[in-house]
């Protein structure tokens, strides 16, 4: 595994042991209960993707490989910028760690509009997961790379039982392969090397040929322009996760409705 996951692994489940000492599963449950019902995910990012564009809008205040990325935070405001120019779905750091990020922010950001969330942590317990819908979490991240088999199939099935969707994360062919045993539709082919920070769409080209029909590719990572979305489009890609161009933007709901303009029609 990567240095940087290696890392985010170690403290996260040292995070997760002391979440489990402070709060009992059964609280987390009971507010994961009483939560409000989730918004379908994926239902609208198919939705989205069939007479456009899907946008999973990231809220994302900083990152490992750049740092603090937007000084001028305020989650809600960003989600309605977000929701204003067009997105689909928002997608929330609660990593504090690296990505100063906060579960706070999750629950915040969807109250402030009609957008289902992504949780977007590092999973590898169910009590992570529970912990998700108990933050009003409508999806949950699971990254191919840093957990086992049994354990991606252990965090789908507990995020499908709270009535979540689950987006899949992979960023080689093996990776995409293991993927395909899960149900999920959703297949995020992450452009970026979470071992060496390199970023190139050059990922999405050579895994979209691998994707099964029945899966959405999801393209994730160092999209900027809607040239770029053009050319993944033609990839079949037609749903993407998009963070620091977005989060750079003085006008966030602008750079995104010119972001989403002029979808491509056509495929490879
Ligand atoms: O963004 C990072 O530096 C990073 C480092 C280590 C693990 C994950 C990381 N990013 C998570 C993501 O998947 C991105 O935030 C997301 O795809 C959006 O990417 P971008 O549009 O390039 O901000």
């Amino acid at each position: 595994m990567s240095d940087i996951l290696e890392k985010i692994k170690t403290y996260k489940l040292e995070e997760v042991a002391n979440r489990k000492a402070a709060v009992p599963l059964d609280e987390v449950e009971a507010r994961a209960k009483a939560a409000p019902p989730t918004r379908g995910f994926a239902a609208r990012l198919s939705d989205a993707a069939r007479e456009g564009y899907g946008l999973i809008a990231e809220i994302k205040k900083a990152s490992p490989s750049k740092g603090l990325i937007r000084a001028d935070f305020d989650p809600p405001v960003l989600a309605e910028a977000y929701a204003d120019g067009g997105a689909t779905c928002l997608s929330v750091l609660t990593d504090g760690p690296s990505f100063q990020g906060d579960d706070s922010y999750l629950t915040a950001a969807r109250s402030a509009v009609d957008l289902p969330a992504l949780r977007k942590d590092f999973m590898y317990d169910t009590y992570q997961v529970a912990e998700a819908r108990a933050l009003h979490a409508d999806c949950i991240l699971i990254i191919m790379a840093s957990v086992s088999d049994a354990q991606a199939q252990e965090l789908e099935d507990a995020a499908f039982s709270w009535g979540m969707d689950a987006l899949i994360e992979v960023h080689d062919a093996a990776e995409l392969e293991r993927a395909t045993a899960l149900k999920s539709p959703l297949m995020g082919i992450n452009n970026r090397n979470l071992k060496t920070f390199e970023t190139t769409l050059d990922t999405t080209r050579t895994l979209s040929k691998l994707v099964p029909t029945d899966r959405m590719i999801v393209c994730e990572s160092g999209l900027n322009t809607p040239e770029e979305l053009a050319d993944m489009a033609r990839y079949g890609a037609r749903t993407f996760l998009i963070g620091e161009s977005l989060m750079r933007q003085d006008d966030v709901a602008a750079a995104t409705r010119t972001l989403l303009a002029n979808p491509a029609t056509g495929m490879m």
